[in-house]
């Protein structure tokens, strides 16, 4: 891990954004989500949670600026670098030859019977091929294709274990591997192909 952010700060990542009570600000966030999936309000607590909600977002809008200036992409020290979109996982490893994280999918992730969402499944191999395809590439890559196989179900408040990893690379194209984990039990695996952007593409 320490190698990642190490390897992020000699590219400029600073992952003092945000400040000293940005992972917990966001931890905070994802438990507001755990707790907005599965309550049944009654109307006097929907009312007096709206309330709240509006009065804390237009203090937090004060605060919004642009996605190069979040802190989301260059906090590498934080579970999914504190982005609240991506289910949190902590990088144990990552270097040219794959990324090795876990990965815990929480309430809000629920698809259904206990289990993880299959497109939230898929959000999570997105991000961690993409790291792995730009660590390998020694560049930043987009997706271009990905395919999941769901293989057993996935699931939730329970510590997983991703694996990925770039299998060849021709030209821009990153050929991508992922397998993700429940103790030796493989929930699911992912193939894909991303693209190393050329200079200048948007
Ligand atoms: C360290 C931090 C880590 C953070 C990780 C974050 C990961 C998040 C990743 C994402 O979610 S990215 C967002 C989702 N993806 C997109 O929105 C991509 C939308 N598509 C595009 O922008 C373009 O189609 C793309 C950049 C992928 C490719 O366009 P280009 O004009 O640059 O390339 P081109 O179309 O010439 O294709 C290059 C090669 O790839 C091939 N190719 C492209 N798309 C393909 C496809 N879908 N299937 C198979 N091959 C494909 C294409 O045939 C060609 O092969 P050859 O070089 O052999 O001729």
């Amino acid at each position: 891990m320490s190698e990642l952010i190490n390897a992020r700060e000699e590219r400029g990542a600073d992952i003092s954004r945000g400040g000293p009570y940005y992972g917990e600000l966001i931890e905070q966030v994802r438990g507001l989500m755990d707790r907005a999936r599965l309550v049944s309000p009654t109307d006097e607590l929907a009312l007096d949670a709206i309330g709240i909600l509006k009065q804390l977002n237009d203090k937090l809008d004060a605060a919004v600026v642009n996605e190069w200036s979040t802190p989301t992409w260059t906090r590498f020290d934080l579970p999914a670098r504190g982005n609240i979109t991506l289910p949190p996982f902590m990088i144990d490893h990552a270097d040219s030859s794959g990324v090795d994280a876990r990965l815990t999918f929480r309430n809000y992730h629920l698809g259904g019977n206990n289990a993880a969402h299959g497109g939230q499944v898929a959000v999570g191999f997105d991000d961690l091929l993409g790291m792995a395809a730009a660590m390998h590439a020694g560049s930043i890559t987009r997706t271009a294709s990905l395919t999941v196989d769901y293989r057993s179900v996935t699931p939730l408040n329970t510590e997983l274990k991703v694996r990925a990893w770039a299998e060849r690379q021709e030209g821009r194209k990153v050929f991508v591997r992922a397998t993700l984990h429940d103790g030796d039990r493989l929930c699911a695996e992912a193939h894909g192909l991303f693209i190393v952007l050329k200079p200048g593409q948007a």
